[in-house]
């Protein structure tokens, strides 16, 4: 794909100039995370975000999911924009928490997904009766079939996440995280926490779900050859700023 097809389609996330200070406990002064950070991820498409430890992935990540707030910059989904320096009303975040259900997260930590104190199977129905409508019963049926899509028996629901195994437990927060059908995916290092054979399951599970639906993936990782293993296009990033775009015609 060029640069060109990319800017005459229209994207599904647009992130413009974003940039985040937190409080240097070091210095007593700012420690700069972002700096004017701007990416797209096309519908369907597969991106991957590379860089350094440190370098403000996750950060860019929880700003895309309004997991947290940019100091300055704007975040656009599904033709819906989050600007830093605009106020918004009830209203208008009520759509935006509505809009944003079509984008999901994967964490490094999958047992993060879940309450501790809550089953799997009870996890996965909150959301499908909070989000998606359902009633109790279809929500019951509904979350034997996600466990099953995402290779695990049905009778896993009355497990908690610590009762599972790592590899388990990430299988579960993607069936959690596919609930709304989500047009974008946003994995956080989802398999570094796993073994290599774990690993290669859950890449494969995620390429199967990419195959068969047309989510668009932002993938991030430390991994290069798992990164050009799964996306087409990817942004690397050092220190809080977006280097440069890695673009693959191969796939
Ligand atoms: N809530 C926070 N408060 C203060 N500093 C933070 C906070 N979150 C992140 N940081 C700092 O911002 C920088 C970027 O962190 P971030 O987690 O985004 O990096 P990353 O590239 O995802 O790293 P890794 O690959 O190790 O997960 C780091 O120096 C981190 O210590």
């Amino acid at each position: 794909m060029t640069n060109q097809a990319l800017d005459s389609a229209e994207a599904l996330l647009s992130v413009q100039g974003v940039s985040k200070t937190y409080p240097d406990p070091h210095s007593k002064g700012e420690f700069q995370a972002l700096s004017n950070a701007s990416i797209d991820v096309m519908p369907g498409e597969c991106v991957g975000l590379i860089g350094p430890s440190g370098c403000g992935k996750s950060t860019l990540a929880r700003i895309i999911a309004r997991l947290e707030k940019a100091d300055q910059g704007s975040v656009t989904f599904c033709g819906q924009t989050v600007a830093a320096d605009k106020k918004l009303s009830l209203e208008a975040k009520r759509n935006l928490r509505k809009t944003w259900l079509g984008m999901q997260m994967i964490f490094q930590n999958p047992e993060a997904s879940f309450s501790p104190s809550m089953s799997i199977g009870d996890g996965i129905r909150e959301g499908l009766v909070y989000q998606e409508g359902y009633d109790r019963k279809s929500a019951k049926k509904r979350v034997s079939e996600l466990l099953e899509a995402v290779g695990l028996p049905a009778s896993y629901a009355s497990k908690r996440c610590f009762e599972l195994s790592g590899g388990e437990c990430q299988r579960a927060a993607i069936a959690r995280a596919i609930i709304a059908s989500p047009r974008l995916l946003i994995c956080d290092e989802p398999t570094s926490a796993l073994d290599v054979t774990v690993q290669a399951r859950i890449m494969e599970l995620l390429k199967e779900l990419r195959k068969e639906t047309n989510t668009a993936f932002l993938f991030i990782t430390h991994n290069m050859p798992l990164m050009s293993e799964f996306c087409t296009r990817a942004y690397t990033m050092r220190a809080g700023t977006i280097e440069a775009e890695l673009i693959s015609d191969s796939k």
